[in-house]
């Protein structure tokens, strides 16, 4: 009995290892703790989270002074946020905004600046990706509701949410040709999985700005919100509660597949669908769902 015990642990302790490990580690040049240092002489701006009772947590991205800009120090901020995620077990949604009802206008500039030499700009690209990299598995449907813009790093973190929303008048726009960069946050990457290499391909070399009715058609955003602005939060979560409905650990396990499929072979995502499927059986909410259903209506 013992031993069963000490495998399962095991099996879940290298399922969460393998679920938050990092994209970059030592062996790939990166300096977690010297990264830190450096992002942290840039500051400004705050990443806010809030954990709601019903499992349904609200990340903004609050720089309002300049357009939700993520400075060094946000950039710090967000991986706290989502290092908080990670272990918070009830969770099983998340809404990423913007204050002041605009997404996240990039990089803040004035970071850029001090992070431009190339030894720095990959520093910040591999903390960026491990950080997103880390929203993009987290056992919760995440959405990113795009009100105002969301431009160049502000596109690329829409990306690493499961769904995006857009009102009416706001655009997603890579920028990043503009300055003569390609994405760095991983949000090349995440586009090309989300719209295809063509669609990707166009939108990247033309830094086009995408506007909802066009996001819709390509498959960027998955619906567009007619709320006032100061309504759409409202919307977003009402549009996230029927998929986050039920136990949390159906929710999570739902998505640690997904997550699963997105980047493994086509069999390595079956056996973790066996894995998963085999965390949730006979679980207490599955055999009460089970006696439920036995009943006669
Ligand atoms: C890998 C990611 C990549 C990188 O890190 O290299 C980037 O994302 S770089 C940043 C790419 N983003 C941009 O180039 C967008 C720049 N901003 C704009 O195009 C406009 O500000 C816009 C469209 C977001 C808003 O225009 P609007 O006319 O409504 O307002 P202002 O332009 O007057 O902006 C208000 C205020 O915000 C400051 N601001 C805006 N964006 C940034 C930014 N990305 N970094 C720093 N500061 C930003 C702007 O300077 C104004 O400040 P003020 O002190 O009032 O002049």
């Amino acid at each position: 009995m013992a031993l069963t015990i000490l495998k399962c642990v095991l099996k879940n302790a290298t399922a969460r290892r393998c679920l938050y490990r990092r994209l970059y580690n030592s062996s790939h040049g990166f300096n977690e703790t010297e990264a830190k240092k450096k992002l942290a002489q840039c500051s400004g701006g705050s990443i806010n989270l809030c954990k709601g009772e019903n499992g349904i947590a609200e990340l903004c991205i609050n720089h309002p002074s300049r357009k939700n800009a993520i400075s060094g120090s946000m950039m710090l901020e967000l991986e706290e946020r989502v290092s908080d995620l990670e272990n918070w077990k009830e969770g099983k949604g998340l809404i990423v905004y913007g204050a002041e009802h605009t997404f996240c206008s990039g990089g803040d500039l004035h970071s850029v600046k001090a992070l431009s030499s190339p030894k720095d700009g990959l520093m910040m690209c591999m903390f960026m990706q491990n950080t997103l990299t880390r929203l993009q598995r987290l056992p919760l449907i995440s959405v990113a509701l795009v009100q105002g813009k969301a431009l160049g790093g502000g596109a690329e973190v829409c990306t690493a949410c499961d769904f995006r929303l857009m009102t009416e008048g706001s655009e997603i726009r890579f920028v990043h040709k503009h300055m003569a960069i390609v994405p760095g946050w991983g949000g090349a990457s995440r586009l090309i999985q989300l719209v295809g290499s063509r669609q990707a391909l166009k939108l990247l070399s033309s830094a086009l700005g995408i506007h909802p009715e066009y996001a819709l058609r390509i498959g960027l955003t998955d619906d567009i919100l007619s709320s006032a602005a100061d309504r759409a939060l409202e919307e977003a979560k009402t549009w996230l509660t029927p998929y986050t409905k039920g136990p949390a650990d159906t929710t999570r396990a739902i998505k640690k597949i997904v997550a699963s499929g997105r980047e493994h072979l086509f069999e390595d995502t079956l056996r973790k669908e066996k894995d998963i499927f085999g965390t949730v059986w006979g679980s207490p909410a599955h055999l009460q769902a089970l006696s439920k259903a036995m009943k006669p209506n």
